[in-house]
């Protein structure tokens, strides 16, 4: 993975070379009701989505559409009222708790907006604690070329509280992917960066998309942030109502404007 690509934000937006036309997960008629009677909320009313092995994804919408509880129940975080959710070949509605945890340890990596890294840790500490909790070994190359990516390489010896918010997002970045993933899925992982941040924390997860062959799903509010990703999904209500290939901020602004005049 190029340094250059860590750093440069302005990204050629084109086709997608490393997607793979495998579908790694999927929604089918995903519903999701919270309460009931008065109170009830479908914040999910129907979704089906196939998302590609090895592109990044963006989910916009307005405030209460879904998008959380979309990503929350395709990463086996919340269950769904019903409907199928399938993670690299596995159904993971119906599984157990004690399953779901596995296989969010194993398989599934998680960027937050509140970089969520553990105080007393190292930045390496924190990078390898999802190998370290599964008791599976280091590969310190793929190590290597995940710190060098994200330009922590002369970083790794401080704690959180030493670093920026930039740099402590990178390092969420390089723990999610360390443990090479079948899906990272970024809950606004740029919500809490200023803009210099934000491009360098969006570039590193492009770029660990089109060299690294990852798959990134990702919620965001921000255009700009969105038109990193190859696909963008739109929300409204809990259900899937457009969506934009290839986005650039002007077409995801557009795409927006229109939805909110359709709504
Ligand atoms: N635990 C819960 N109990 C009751 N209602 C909930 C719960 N979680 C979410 N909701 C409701 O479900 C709907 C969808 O919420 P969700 O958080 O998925 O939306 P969102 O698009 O991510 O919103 P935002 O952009 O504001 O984060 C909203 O109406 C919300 O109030």
């Amino acid at each position: 993975m190029s340094p250059k690509h860590a750093a440069a934000p302005d990204l050629p937006h084109g086709t997608t070379p490393s997607a793979t036309g495998e579908v790694i997960a999927s929604a089918r008629d995903l519903r999701k009701v919270y309460g009931r009677g008065d109170t009830e909320v479908r914040a999910l009313d129907g979704v089906d989505v196939d998302l590609e092995r090895g592109s990044f994804t963006a989910i916009m919408g307005p405030s209460g559409s879904g998008k959380s509880t979309l990503m929350h129940c395709m990463a086996g975080l919340d269950r769904p009222t019903s409907g199928s959710v399938v993670v690299d070949g596995e159904e993971i509605a119906t599984k157990s708790e004690r399953q779901l945890t596995r296989l969010r340890r194993t398989r599934l990596g998680f960027v937050f907006q509140a970089f969520n890294l553990i105080p007393t840790l190292t930045a390496r500490e924190n990078i390898t604690l999802p190998l370290d909790i599964a008791r599976r070994p280091v590969d310190e190359d793929y190590l290597r070329l995940v710190v060098d990516a994200v330009g922590l390489a002369d970083r790794l010896d401080h704690k959180p509280g030493q670093l920026s918010g930039g740099q402590q997002q990178r390092v969420a970045c390089a723990r999610a992917l360390v443990a090479r993933p079948a899906v990272v899925f970024a809950d606004e992982p740029t919500g809490n960066l200023d803009s210099t941040s934000s491009g360098e924390v969006l570039s590193f997860l492009r770029s660990s998309v089109e060299e690294l062959g990852q798959s990134v799903v990702m919620v965001t509010h921000d255009p700009t942030a969105a038109s990193y990703a190859h696909r963008v999904l739109f929300l409204a209500d809990g259900r899937l109502v457009a969506e934009l290939a290839d986005p650039t901020p002007d077409s995801v602004l557009q795409a927006l404007a229109g939805l909110r005049r359709a709504g």
